[in-house]
């Protein structure tokens, strides 16, 4: 390990203050408490505070019932990262106690609270068992989500819930989208075996990679061989009837992966428009590592006046801004960080998106629409009030979708003819100006 473990217990106490006190996204309290230059120790930490957020129930349930006074912030904070990491079961027990009263040692705002340290987690330890079996009895603690995302999922899906709500508390694989432009996926296989990886096809052009690596360990990433992508997300250039010389807008781009699977699988010519110009400079570097170019605009592609300046295009990409409650594998942190107020404000978003930009949908041409969430609102009500506003807009279906929409919800094993076994939750509809099926 790149620092020791009590430092970047520490660190990641500091971190979790953050989310808890400020409701800081988790990619923000790690820039906030690590450094660039120190890549090792980043990862480390990255590492403790994802387990600290996939456990954020359980370790909130076990500070009550281990704890009489609630304690201050900075304690607790430590605290709930020792917890975590005594439930995540990969360190020995007594090293996290250890290192828990090392770190506490070596802060002076916490060194007179080391006693406490280990007392709380000796005792968990001594009552683990009975502690963890009264986390089957409140679904909150079950699968760690707040109570109204639970209620959200239950209602949505009703005889899957269950399923859907433990893979998204699991850690999700590493799924690389292999360049069809300069290698395929046999080829990529057999590069990788040869460098002692396990490796397995999991969608057309998608790969997994068990157990997940740093992306600069992989060969031929840094020459663009292959980029990282999960297996759902990879469905767009399989949806969208695309040919050499295409006019493209991708409305909605940064940071740039789904720009950069469609030059790789035509030659076309990309529009890639992004609302927040921080966020535009990436689609800048997906594109380069991989030897791609788009135009890019930074505007907001709700307003027709921005998009008129563009000429006309013979296809659109709206994967629209969202819950993103279908990527939760990913980013953990959003059951937490979400309201059920967004849902609403956002599908009014992305309503407003998908008007205006139809306008710029010839005749005869095709707009896929596509959200990384499995609200209903945001997929197919949301698809369904479009096509009843617009009769003359109509639903393309394909090999794997037989009504035009994909609804894709997280699984680690689903096997559907077509589509990819372990991905995350997305949605896609096909929607056709003027050609009624
Ligand atoms: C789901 S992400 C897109 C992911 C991207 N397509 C990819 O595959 O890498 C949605 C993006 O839309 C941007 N966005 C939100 N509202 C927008 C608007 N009105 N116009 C253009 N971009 C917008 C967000 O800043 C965000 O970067």
């Amino acid at each position: 390990m790149s620092i020791p473990l009590n430092q970047a217990m520490l660190i990641s106490a500091s971190g979790w203050q953050k989310i808890v006190s400020e409701s800081c996204s988790l990619e923000k309290a790690l820039t906030f408490c690590t450094s660039d230059e120190q890549p090792e120790a980043r990862s480390v930490v990255q590492s403790l505070l994802y387990t600290t957020v996939r456990h954020r129930a359980q370790v909130d349930y076990l500070v009550r019932k281990l704890v009489k006074k609630e304690p201050q912030e900075k304690v607790r904070s430590l605290l709930c990262v020792a917890l975590a990491l005594l439930l995540e079961d990969k360190e020995k027990p007594f090293t996290v106690v250890n290192q828990t009263v090392e770190a506490a040692k070596t802060d002076p705002e916490l060194s007179w609270s080391s006693g406490f340290f280990n007392a709380v987690l000796r005792n968990f330890l001594r009552n683990r068992s009975q502690l963890t079996a009264a986390f089957k009895t409140n679904l909150s603690t079950r699968y760690n989500a707040p109570g109204w995302w639970i209620s959200k999922i239950k209602r949505s899906y009703p005889k899957s819930w269950q399923s859907i709500l433990s893979t998204q508390n699991k850690r999700p694989p590493l799924t690389l989208r292999i360049n069809r432009a300069k290698t395929t996926v046999d080829e990529f296989l057999k590069t990788l075996t040869e460098h002692g990886f396990q490796a397995k096809p999991i969608g057309t052009w998608a790969v997994m990679i068990e157990p997940p690596c740093p992306v600069n360990k992989i060969p031929g990433f840094s020459e663009g061989l292959c980029s990282v992508q999960d297996a759902g997300s990879q469905l767009v250039t399989e949806l969208l009837e695309l040919k050499d010389g295409d006019r493209v807008l991708d409305a909605c781009a940064a940071p740039g992966g789904k720009t950069a699977q469609l030059l790789e699988t035509h030659r076309l010519d990309v529009t890639a428009m992004e609302i927040d110009p921080d966020r535009a400079v990436r689609i800048n570097e997906t594109l380069s590592r991989l030897g791609l170019t788009a135009k890019i605009v930074v505007g907001d592609a709700s307003d027709e006046s921005v998009l008129d300046k563009l000429g006309e295009f013979d296809a659109i990409l709206l994967d629209a801004p969202c819950t993103a409650s279908g990527i939760v594998r990913r980013h953990p942190d959003i059951v937490w960080s979400r309201r059920s107020e967004d849902i609403d404000v956002l599908a009014s978003r992305q309503a407003h998106l998908l008007e205006t930009l139809w306008k710029k949908v010839p005749q005869g041409k095709q707009l896929l629409y596509v959200v990384c969430s499995i609200f209903p609102e945001e997929g197919p009500m949301q698809i369904q009030r479009f096509l009843d506003r617009h009769p003359e807009a109509s639903l393309k279906t394909n090999t794997l979708s037989s009504d035009g929409m994909l609804r894709l919800v997280p699984t680690e094993n689903e096997h559907v003819q077509g589509l990819p076994i372990n991905h995350d939750g997305f949605f896609y509809a096909l929607l056709v100006k003027g050609n009624k099926q």
